[in-house]
């Protein structure tokens, strides 16, 4: 559905954000992991048409998203990483004028949509309340609900459950689960957990590029039988790092828990454990992976 090629942009002051991407991107929820820096929310712009690539294609279907931006925009539905102000009226006011933007333009069909949204959105019974007064939670909800106006056939979530009790998360996740199969969904997020639980196709981006790619039970299949657990002082960390690969280093009830990544038992008290997406996401982001180790995309 969505084909990306070579995408590269270099900001005017010199960042490479986007370091030639190459990226297929199917039906159902696709989770874009990366820490912070890695090129997301660039790349989240550039597919939202709100800003230009220096290089590269990108085709939703059979559209040039580059060239010829309008017919994306009339099928996008985007909820950025920061919604940005709110003007202080209702939700239910501010989501008919929004649709009325997306071109909306007969009132009754408005009116359902805009009340069966703020319904499947959780907010109907603070409808007539500002978004400006909901809680982080409420609000990236009502991003959502503007997001599907229009019936998007693309929807990009830039970081959406940053800052999010697990509550609120929990339910933002079964919004977005339910949007359905037959849309494009791309979730960006430096939350493993998040991808973990949703999404049938990933890549993990790194300085720019694609690192990897795949499903997610693919990729922890890479690191089957190559990560090795080990508790040790905190004082030991740097001379472990220094000698072993070492992905994640976690305090658990006051003792370092380490994670390292090694083909074979690297001896040294570790013990092989089962390995999750997380290893497979710092070991990807510190280097032990990627490139030619790379699951074959969806
Ligand atoms: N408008 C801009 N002008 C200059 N540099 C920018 C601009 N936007 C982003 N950058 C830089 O480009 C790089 C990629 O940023 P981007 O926001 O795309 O990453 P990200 O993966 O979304 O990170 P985060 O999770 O922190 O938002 C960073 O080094 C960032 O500082």
């Amino acid at each position: 559905m969505l084909k990306i090629k070579g995408l590269t942009k270099t900001y005017p002051n010199g960042v490479k954000a986007l370091d030639g991407v190459d990226l297929d991107v199917g039906l159902g929820m696709f989770g874009l992991l990366g820490p912070n820096g890695a090129g997301k929310s660039s790349l989240m712009r550039t597919l939202a048409t709100l800003q230009d690539a220096d290089r590269g294609e990108v085709t939703f279907g059979d559209i040039d998203v580059l060239k010829t931006p309008d017919p994306v925009r009339r099928q996008l539905g985007y909820l950025p990483q920061d919604f940005g102000v709110y003007p202080r009226i209702s939700a239910i006011k501010l989501l008919d004028h929004i649709a009325v933007l997306k071109g909306l333009s007969n009132a009754k069909e408005r009116k359902e949509v805009v009340h069966e949204l703020l319904r499947q959105t959780n907010l109907w019974d603070v409808r007539k309340k500002a978004p400006a007064t909901y809680s982080g939670g409420m609000r990236q909800r009502f991003g959502i609900a503007q997001a599907l106006l229009g019936d998007p056939k693309l929807i990009i979530v830039d970081e959406p459950t940053a800052g999010l009790d697990p509550e609120e998360r929990n339910r933002f996740h079964n919004l977005l689960s339910e949007i359905g199969e037959n849309v494009v969904v791309i979730l960006s997020t430096h939350i493993v957990e998040d991808v973990a639980d949703l999404c049938r196709d990933m890549a993990i981006m790194n300085q720019g590029r694609i690192a990897m790619k795949g499903k997610p039970s693919e990729l922890v299949e890479i690191v089957q039988g190559k990560i090795w657990r080990k508790v040790i002082e905190k004082s030991q960390l740097d001379d472990h790092q220094a000698r072993h690969q070492v992905v994640s280093a976690r305090l658990v009830q006051g003792q370092t828990v380490i994670r390292a990544y090694s083909d074979g038992d690297p001896g040294d008290g570790f013990e092989p454990v089962e390995p999750n997406l997380e290893d497979v996401y710092f070991a990807t982001i510190r280097g032990a992976i990627g490139g030619q180790n790379q699951a074959k995309a969806a």
